[in-house]
C-alpha cells in the first residue's frame, strides 16, 4: 500500500528523515514512535502525499508520489482518512455537520443519511450531534475527528497523536475504535508517544507492528516495547 525506498526528507536545512525503506502492506496495523520533535509528524505527511520526499521514492497505492499532478494526489487523498493532532472543527457548525464535511464539499450529500447515523453510534456521539464543537471534551473531539476521517470508507487511516489529550479510560476506546476498522481490511498507522498505548494495542491485536524513528530513520522497534 505504501512503499518507502531510501527516502529522504528536509525542511531546507539539515535532513531530518533518511535512509527510509519500509513498505506498508494494505490490512496491516502500525504505531509510530520516537520522541518529540523527531519527525512522526512529517513520516505521516509523506505516507499521504502532504509532503513530497526530497530524496528516494515512495509510492502509495502503487503511484509514486513525485510525478503525480494535483488531480492525482486529490484522488489519492480521498482514499486516505487523516485524524490530525490538533482535530480542528469548524466551530460554528454542529458536530454531525462537522463529521459529514468531506461528503459535503465532495459534493456527495446523497451519501451522508444512514451512514451518518450509524458513525455518529459507532463512535458514541449520537447524544451529542447537536452540540457545537467547542462544547465537546477532548475525548468527544478525537472521536469526532475519527469519524471525520472515515465517513468516506478511506482504505488508509492515518492518525497523528489521536489519544494525545485524553485520559486511559478514552484511549482506550478510541484505540478499539482503531482496531475494529482494522478488522474490517483498514490500513492502520497511528503516530504516539505513549508506549502504553502500544501494549494494549498489542494484547488486543497481536498483529501490530512497531516503527521508531530513530537516529533520523524509521525502523522496526525491538522487542522492549
Ligand atoms: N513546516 C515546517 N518547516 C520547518 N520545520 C518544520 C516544519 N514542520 C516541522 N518542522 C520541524 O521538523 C521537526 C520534526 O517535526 P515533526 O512535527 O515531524 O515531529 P514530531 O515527532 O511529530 O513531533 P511531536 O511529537 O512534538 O508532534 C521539528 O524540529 C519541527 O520543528
Amino acid at each position: 500500500m505504501i512503499e518507502f525506498r531510501d527516502v529522504a526528507y528536509s525542511y531546507g536545512g539539515g535532513e531530518l528523515l533518511t535512509g527510509i525503506t519500509l513498505s506498508l502492506a494494505p490490512g496491516s496495523f502500525h504505531f509510530l514512535t520516537g520522541p518529540s520533535g523527531v519527525g512522526k509528524t512529517t513520516f505521516l505527511k509523506l505516507c499521504y502525499a502532504e509532503l513530497i520526499a526530497t530524496a528516494g521514492t515512495i509510492e502509495i497505492f502503487g503511484q509514486d508520489t513525485r510525478s503525480m499532478s494535483r488531480d492525482a494526489i486529490a484522488r489519492l487523498r480521498q482514499r486516505v482518512g487523516v485524524v490530525h493532532q490538533d482535530c480542528e472543527f469548524l466551530d460554528h457548525l454542529p458536530v454531525d455537520e462537522n463529521i459529514a464535511l468531506p461528503l459535503t464539499v465532495s459534493g456527495r450529500e446523497a451519501q451522508i443519511g444512514n451512514d451518518l447515523d450509524e458513525l455518529l453510534a459507532w463512535v458514541g456521539l449520537r447524544e451529542r450531534r447537536h452540540a457545537l464543537p467547542p462544547e465537546l471534551s477532548g475525548g468527544e473531539r478525537q472521536r469526532a475527528a475519527l469519524a471525520r476521517a472515515v465517513i468516506t470508507s478511506p482504505e488508509l487511516i492515518i492518525a497523528d497523536e489521536p489519544t494525545g489529550n485524553i485520559d486511559w479510560e478514552m484511549s482506550l476506546k478510541l484505540l478499539k475504535l482503531l482496531i475494529e476498522l482494522n478488522r474490517l481490511g483498514k490500513t492502520v498507522l497511528i503516530a504516539t508517544h505513549d508506549l502504553n498505548l502500544i501494549r494494549a494495542a498489542r494484547a488486543a491485536q497481536a498483529s501490530a507492528r512497531v516503527l521508531r524513528i530513530r537516529n533520523r530513520r524509521v525502523e522496526p522497534a525491538g522487542a522492549e516495547l
